[in-house]
């Protein structure tokens, strides 16, 4: 028996629910003006409360679209501001949000969820799983050459802050969200972003690629030093592009930023291949792998069908202990995905499904770990080609 209900927030209650959210990762409560500035980032009804009759924990989502292996895209609620009050936690606050949470996504015909994750210990009971991967590199600017045969790159012009600001969400929607697990940006997000780049000590700066074609890239920095006599850091905030020549452009425009040491970015894509645009690759050097975007499979049957496979074909057996009318088995095959009841070659968890599900993963590596059961090397190796992608899945948003 709880001792607390869990109901959808109204918006008068959407900053003691924020509060609470930061109370619970040891950040300061909101002032005025920081919550005026903030306020829009919150979508209506898309807030949920635990309460005691307190406020006592909260998660949120903003509505989204993802894009799938083979280009498709399907409804995604992305999922954020997860918190519960320290002296309320360990007691199923946080496991009946998320069944809440779930039921509303599949009465609104979201089929599939995905968040970033504070600690890697807390989603995969509620079926969440490590759906994409990013790389942290350095490049060692004083000393990284680029190759003779790296493409010279189109026109750069540099936006400053404000022209940052205003531009961010047209330069991102101008480019195709060409990776599996990448997520339309809800105007919900911007907000968040921009007081992000106000509050940075030093100048953000923009620089835009443009090919024949227009715009093909572009690239969000700001430049840093610990203290004085420190290396100086350019900080790359965000990078997308759309062509090898963008790629190689931008990255041409941040070698060129003078009184810069090293260049930083977080959770890149797993496969782009920054270290061989240098005669010497190990002046990128990859610092370290972490999660980037956890998947729910909401509706598994939906969102199987949804994406496209190589080979086949192969059952699997999904059991899903939290939302159990995915347990089953499914037929994958070219044609897509169906219920069957023919036996399984490969049995897994609906965690482990999320997993293998962007193309993140090999479903051979996930046998040696044991989260993954087959039938025989037959099963893996056809397993391993169905779900394979042709690059690397990547979320590319934080949120
Ligand atoms: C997408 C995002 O926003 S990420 C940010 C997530 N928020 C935070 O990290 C803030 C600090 N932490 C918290 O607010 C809380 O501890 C939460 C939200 C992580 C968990 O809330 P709780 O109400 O304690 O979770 P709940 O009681 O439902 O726990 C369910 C199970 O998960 C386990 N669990 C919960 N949190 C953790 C954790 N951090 N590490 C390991 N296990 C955990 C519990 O032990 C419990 O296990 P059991 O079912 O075997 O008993």
């Amino acid at each position: 028996m709880s001792d607390f209900s869990v109901r959808l927030l109204r918006s008068e209650e959407d900053r003691a629910a924020t509060d609470v959210f930061r109370r619970a990762l040891h950040v300061k409560e909101m002032t005025d003006e920081e919550w005026s500035g903030i306020s829009a980032s919150m979508q209506p009804d898309r807030g949920f409360g635990a309460f005691d009759p307190e406020l006592i924990g909260t998660v949120r989502s903003f509505d989204s679209e993802v894009t799938l292996p083979g280009g498709g895209t399907a409804p995604l609620a992305a999922v954020s501001l997860v918190g519960v009050r320290a002296d309320r936690t360990r007691r199923g606050v946080l496991t009946a949000l998320m069944r809440a949470q779930f039921e509303d996504f599949a009465a609104r015909g979201y089929p599939a969820a995905m968040l970033h994750a504070s600690e890697g210990a807390i989603y995969g009971r509620f079926g969440y799983g490590i759906a994409a991967r990013g790389k942290s590199i350095e490049v060692d600017r004083h000393r990284a050459r680029l190759r003779p045969e790296v493409p010279a790159g189109g026109r750069i012009t540099l936006l400053d802050l404000e022209s940052t600001i205003a531009q961010w969400p047209s330069l991102f929607d101008a480019l195709p969200r060409t990776r599996p697990g990448m997520i339309a940006r809800s105007p919900h997000l911007w907000p968040g972003y921009e007081r992000e780049v106000r509050r940075a000590t030093t100048p953000t700066a923009t620089a835009v690629h443009r090919g024949p074609d227009g715009v093909d890239g572009y690239v969000t920095y700001h430049v840093e030093r610990a203290h004085f006599g420190a290396p100086a850091l350019l900080k790359i905030q965000s990078f997308h592009h759309a062509s090898p020549d963008a790629f190689a452009g931008l990255w041409r425009h941040l070698l060129s930023v003078d009184l810069v040491d090293r260049i930083t970015a977080e959770k890149r894509p797993l496969d782009e291949p920054v270290e061989l645009l240098f005669t010497d690759p190990r002046h990128a050097a990859v610092q370290k792998i972490q999660d980037e975007g956890w998947l729910r499979l909401v509706d598994v049957a939906t969102m199987l069908d949804a994406r496209t496979y190589l080979g086949g074909p192969l059952v699997i057996e999904v059991t899903d202990p939290f939302l159990d009318h995915n347990s089953g088995r499914y037929r994958l095959s070219e044609d897509g995905a169906e219920r069957t009841t023919d036996p399984a070659d490969l049995e897994l968890h609906a965690d482990t499904l999320s997993m293998l599900y962007l193309g993140g993963w090999r479903a051979s590596d996930l046998a040696i770990a044991g989260r993954v059961r087959a039938t025989g090397e037959a099963a893996l190796e056809r397993a391993d080609l169905l779900f394979s992608t042709r690059v690397n899945p990547w979320c590319g948003t934080f949120f």
